[in-house]
């Protein structure tokens, strides 16, 4: 089956090769082709031109987008995407004045949402996440990560896992999934925080690499959370059962998990809203690809990271929601994209690449998606009639997305 999209007013994040990362200045190159055609043939991107050189023959399906643009689908690297319930109760606390560390300190935060869904069914889990991604796909999210991490014991852990496995299953998009056993310390391990670590890697990654259904490791490596040290036995003996990480660092403190995570090759490092000329060094000449989350900074209010000290220092840089129920309930990538342009100060074209090709990277994806390339997946985004790719963020809240592909099928 070969579809032909036509008049395509731009066609948006076009590369013939796309082997690795976009870093400083290459973040604001964006390549665009105005009045253009796409070819997929079934799952695939198979080729695109300009109008006047379309080839001049017939197609199982052809489309006129006149006036529309068509991105690769955004691809969000870090979510919590499973989870029982809500959080409403603190975010009234928030707005009373209570801060996000003082809620958790008062047994909110996760280890509230680990109680809630420690009791969920897991059909019910399901339904509950399988709701929250189909609504983020019409939103044009085209892959995904979801970690697991309200779970806290090694039962709750595989049944938040299970569920991962079965949206993979039922879903075109990729799915990775991310084990964060070290969320939080459950209540029972408080005064005995090693336990939980010993438990974690003795039993908890064994099971976990056992099932074959997790693709990273991350840990909450923050003050009141876990220490560096931690973080780095944990990644460690992750890395025994072949589970890169992708750590949560540096959201409230600035504690040294920077160095840790990319001393240990770690895929990304999650949130930076507290970055150090230390961290920033730390992150140069490494594979560690650095990630802002600008709706949690939105949501708890919190301060955005740095986005521009990490692009100017000649490092790359990839957008995603955090969608969670504690800092951010919502799993937009578009309002990401807002808030990168309005409160982080990328431009439009600096965002769109880290939603799409740096957010590939993020995942290991780079191969497969991220860009409108040849032999790619075709998970693309086709926006309603608007002026600009950047009205896209400019008109911040509002949906401009018409239609999204996943592997060449309409949603
Ligand atoms: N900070 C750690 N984890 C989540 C929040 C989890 C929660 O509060 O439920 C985050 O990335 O913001
Ligand atoms: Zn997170």
């Amino acid at each position: 089956m070969k579809t032909l999209f036509t008049h395509i007013k731009g066609l948006v994040q076009v590369r013939e090769e796309t082997s690795t990362w976009l870093a400083g200045e290459a973040m604001s190159q964006l390549p665009v082709l105005e009045n253009a055609w796409l070819l997929i043939e079934n799952d695939k991107i198979l080729d695109y031109g300009s109008m006047p050189n379309l080839p001049d023959k017939t197609w199982d399906e052809q489309i006129n987008l006149s006036g529309q643009f068509v991105l690769p689908a955004w691809v969000d690297s870090h979510t919590h995407l499973v989870y029982a319930g809500n959080r409403e109760q603190e975010f009234i606390d928030r707005i009373k004045g209570l801060t996000y560390e003082e809620i958790a300190a008062k047994g909110g935060g996760i280890v509230n949402s680990a109680k809630n869904l420690q009791t969920t069914p897991e059909d019910e889990l399901y339904i509950q996440a399988a709701n929250r991604l189909e609504q983020v796909m019409q939103m044009g999210t085209g892959a995904i990560e979801i970690k697991s991490g309200y779970g806290l014991t090694l039962e709750a852990e595989l049944k938040m896992l299970s569920v991962i496995k079965k949206l993979r299953q039922q879903y075109d998009l990729p799915i990775k999934a991310t084990f964060l056993g070290a969320h939080a310390v459950p209540p029972e391990y408080k005064n005995n925080q090693k336990a939980y670590v010993d438990h974690l890697i003795n039993e908890m990654l064994p099971a976990v690499a056992e099932q074959g259904i997790a693709d990273y490791v991350d840990v909450f490596c923050e003050k009141n959370y876990f220490s560096v040290a931690e973080t780095e036995r944990i990644i460690e003996a992750a890395q025994q059962y072949g589970l890169p990480a992708k750590i949560h660092v540096n959201q409230f403190y600035a504690i040294g998990g920077i160095a840790a995570s990319v001393k240990h090759n770690a895929r990304s490092v999650d949130h930076l809203e507290v970055l150090t000329d230390t961290d920033l060094k730390a992150l140069q000449h490494t594979q560690t690809m650095p990630v802002a989350l600008p709706s949690c900074s939105f949501f708890i209010d919190i301060p955005y990271t740095p986005a521009r000290k990490i692009i100017d220092a000649g490092l790359p840089l990839a957008i995603a929601t955090d969608y969670n129920p504690g800092t951010t309930p919502n799993g937009n990538m578009n309002f990401c994209l807002s808030l990168a342009c309005i409160k982080m100060k990328m431009t439009p074209e600096e965002a769109i690449n880290a939603a799409t090709l740096n957010a590939a990277y993020a995942l290991d994806l780079l191969d497969t998606h991220g860009s409108i390339t040849p032999g790619k997946q075709a998970n693309l985004l086709i926006t309603e009639k608007i002026p600009s790719y950047g009205f896209l963020p400019y008109s911040f809240g509002q949906n401009h997305i018409e239609q999204v592909y996943i592997n060449g099928k309409r949603l």
